[in-house]
């Protein structure tokens, strides 16, 4: 293959030959890219996949996740027949089994995702365990689920085979040539220059794909591109074949950190220990090719103890192979796909955090869909390298974090886990303050945030639970404070960005679904829609002057609208500035809001003079805020716009004046249960790119009488059509058991989707949650007429429903 000449052209070139690359190039020939090129430094498979375990199990964290690694099954199953290449492909179930009751709560929530999911699963007993695994100690086994779907493959023949059917169909792959550099020009991919035998070649293309796994980090930083990924050493070990082993599920034992695969009558048993060994700190050799790493023994001793208790026949099986090898992990645990924000044509398909066999058969077809038509199938936010902060290409971060994403594929996955690991490197000015007066923090973009506060006295740190956690009376206390008084919440992890010049105003008309020609000083709460009328953004714009808009975005989405705004940028005289850093927020929330204003600034607060939606600058304390009238929880407020250096001052001038109106500090966690009370939408959970906007209840944002906006055809489509489906929102009948999202939402004895968002509704007295419910052809009444229920772990759980918010659905206390 080697030998073969170099085209001069392409139409992409994709760099890395292991499973994602081949994907990516098979799906691409598939949807005719016939000129697609595939590079390869060494040989096709040499760097992580050929020693990948090869375990497909479809049910992953998410609905659209699923579906890839379904379809991944599906494809792996159907590929040899396509190309003539065995592919191990074999569907032998998978099982998992809980040793705590912790564990029995979130495989039992497993299952009712499972089947929210379309995915075949059952609880079975711990004798139908014996049964299918009569090998295995059950003595201390609480519960178990089967998927009787899943299976096992042959990760480096699933590569062979997608690179056959992709040369099948027109594409060119090339091993023993290396990348050398990305050619650019004026913002966007150009070419690839490539060396091949001491010779240097280029290639003119639009389009490269960075599927380089380990190698991805510093091949993406050659151009400019962050994808924050590190290599860490995953073990296995492979034992002497056993005499008259049966065919067995693949087993997943994630309280002992151990998978367990039975292949050709040997086991193959693999970790993900708590605390991982990165790898390649100082690069990676120029010449790795299908190499191992040192054994360590001392590391895995203590995983294979537990084994053999688990599964006393290992004891005299015999260890043929001690494996370690390198395998990519990335800050949070989910691989990145998608063009990179910082260069127009630069895609990723990397970072799979050692569960790249079963999901790079639909990354690889995701990814070759949205090169193909300029957006993703479906919703991907997961996944999207726009997630991706600058500053976590640093690797002293990554080697950090890496040490503990990797055990957390096994880890107790319990709602609101914070990472341990490379904490507190963006911070508010107030961060200090607010953990001298008990805050625990948890972390989002790296931004550490208050996300609730302890009492004097009280532990400052979280106890996990799938119960009521140790914080739930702190976020009552606070929750209260917001409905009854007044509550401050710090949110300087917004992402800030101003739109400045002279056709700013004309941009953001064609950009945003609501009118944005409005006097300076009103803000507007709108969407950004792609031409789905699904949602892109989700923002508040304040009109500063006639020529300078100021746009306020979650802190998670900060590079995602950053890009956004940037790609849609045509000739126009327009600058687009990050201003994050420069302002911090404080929030001022509940009833009492006015009189604490009053209190530490002489401004006028009424609605006669700072009503609804309008911002003003004041002055408070000795200082300087912008006061933005809006609320994120549904209650008379403001959010202070406070320049970084005098945050402090603002503070303790509220603090000071606060202590007289019961002025209660609150976290993040209580932000989400007012706003979901209030039936308050947020971008990632209950609105996505895929979700269209009056589906989602916001049609009252969008103004399609203003003129031509990016989505309007869409939203009028949708107008004539009817919708198909609808947003509600639930309170849960019975006040004790608990919603986070991702619950199955049953309607008429029928499960039709999941919850979205879900927290605690102290005000409401029960757990709260949307969710989207289909409804083609039906009335309101018949909508809100079925009977809703919520499955949460094995268990309904009765339900009400309401199309308008439970809390203040005329929104009076808004405008109070
Ligand atoms: N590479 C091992 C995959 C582990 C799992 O699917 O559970």
């Amino acid at each position: 293959m080697s030998a073969k000449p170099i085209p001069s052209k392409a139409r992409a070139v994709i760099i890395g030959g292991g499973v994602s690359g081949c994907s990516v190039a098979y799906h691409l020939a598939k949807l005719g890219w016939t000129d697609v090129v595939l590079l390869e430094r060494k040989q096709l498979t040499s760097g992580t996949t050929w020693h990948a375990a090869g375990l497909i199990g479809q049910l992953r964290a998410s609905q659209n996740m699923t579906r890839l690694a379904k379809y991944s099954a599906d494809l792996y199953t159907k590929l040899e027949a396509e190309t003539g290449i065995g592919t191990g492909m074999r569907q032998c179930g998978s099982m998992t089994v809980a040793l705590t009751e912790e564990r029995r709560e979130e495989i039992y929530r497993q299952a009712s995702l499972a089947r929210a999911f379309g995915v075949d699963v059952r609880e079975i007993t711990v004798e139908e365990v014996k049964g299918m695994y009569p090998h295995l100690n059950t003595a201390d086994v609480k519960a178990a689920v089967h998927l009787p779907l899943d299976g096992q493959c042959d990760p480096a023949n699933i590569a062979m085979a997608l690179a056959k059917g992709a040369r099948q169909n027109g594409a060119t792959i090339l091993e023993n040539v290396k990348v050398t550099s990305v050619v650019t020009r004026d913002g966007r991919v150009t070419g690839v220059t490539c060396e091949q035998n001491g010779e240097t070649f280029t290639i003119e293309t639009e389009n490269v794909v960075n599927a380089a796994g380990m190698w991805g980090r510093t091949l993406a930083d050659m151009s400019g591109v962050t994808l924050p990924l590190h290599a860490c050493e995953h073990f296995y070990i492979v034992t002497e074949p056993i005499p008259n082993l049966q065919r067995l599920p693949v087993l997943r034992v994630p309280d002992e950190c151990t998978y367990y695969k039975e292949d050709a009558g040997k086991m193959l048993i693999g970790a993900f220990e708590l605390k991982a060994k990165p790898w390649g700190m100082d690069g990676i050799r120029e010449d790795f090719c299908f190499d191992q790493l040192p054994e360590d023994f001392d590391h895995f001793q203590p995983i294979l103890e537990n084994a053999i208790n688990r599964m006393p026949m290992l004891e005299t099986a015999g260890i043929h192979t001690f494996f370690n090898g390198p395998e990519s992990f990335t800050p949070d645990d989910r691989y990145y796909l998608g063009e990179a924000p910082e260069l127009k044509g630069y895609w990723v398909a990397a970072g799979y955090n050692s569960i790249g066999i079963v999901s790079s058969g639909g990354a690889g077809m995701a990814l070759a869909q949205w090169m193909n038509d300029g957006e993703p199938p479906f919703d991907l936010w997961e996944v999207d390298i726009r997630r991706a902060q600058p500053f976590q290409k640093n690797r002293a971060y990554l080697k950090d974090r890496v040490s503990e994403t990797l055990g957390l594929l096994y880890a107790d996955h319990f709602p609101y886990r914070q990472m341990a690991t490379a904490r507190g490197v963006r911070r508010s000015p107030l961060h200090e303050h607010l953990k001298a007066r008990g805050a625990v923090f948890g972390e989002v973009a790296g931004w550490e945030r208050a996300n609730w506060f302890a009492k004097e006295g009280q532990e400052q740190e979280y106890r996990y639970s799938w119960k009521r956690q140790n914080w739930f009376e702190n976020q009552k206390e606070e929750h209260l404070a917001v409905r009854n008084g007044v509550g401050l919440f710090d949110m300087t992890s917004f992402g800030k960005i101003r739109v400045e010049g002279r056709d700013a105003l004309a941009f953001l008309q064609r950009l945003c679904a609501n009118q944005m020609d409005v006097a300076p000083g009103k803000i507007v709460y709108t969407q950004m829609l792609n031409d789905r009328g699904g949602i892109e953004s989700d923002l508040t714009v304040t009109r500063l002057s006639e020529t300078a808009f100021f746009l306020v975005v979650p802190g998670a989405t900060l590079q995602r609208d950053l890009a956004w705004l940037r790609k849609h940028l045509a000739d126009e005289f327009v600058v687009i500035t990050d201003v994050t850093a420069a302002e911090s927020v404080l929030c001022v929330m509940g009833p009492k809001a006015r009189d604490l204003m009053q209190k530490v600034s002489p401004n006028d607060f009424s609605n006669a003079h700072h009503p609804f939606a309008t911002a003003r600058e004041i002055e408070i304390g000795m200082g300087l805020a912008r006061a933005h009238r809006v609320t994120y929880v549904g209650e008379l407020g403001w959010e202070l716009y406070v320049s970084t250096e005098q945050t402090a001052h603002v503070f303790e001038a509220l603090e000071a004046a606060g202590a007289d109106v019961g002025l209660k500090l609150c976290g993040l966690h209580t932000l989400d249960s007012c706003r979901i009370e209030k039936a308050f939408r947020h971008f990632g959970h209950d609105i996505t790119d895929e979700d269209h906007v009056l589906e989602a209840g916001l049609g009252f944002a969008v103004r399609t009488k203003k003129g031509e906006f990016a989505g309007r055809d869409a939203v009028l489509r949708k107008q004539e059509e009817g919708l198909k489906r609808r947003m509600l929102q639930f309170k849960l009948a019975d006040p004790e058991p608990l919603l986070f999202h991702n619950e199955a939402l049953v309607r008429d004895g029928k499960i039709v989707s999941t919850i979205t968002s879900g927290n605690y509704g102290h005000f409401l007295g029960g757990a709260i949650g949307m969710g989207y419910v289909p409804c083609a052809g039906e009335s309101e009444a018949d909508v809100l007429g079925s009977s809703y229920e919520i499955e949460i772990a094995g268990v309904r759980v009765k339900a009400e429903a309401s199309l308008a918010p439970m809390y203040d659905p005329k929104a009076e206390r808004v405008r109070a």
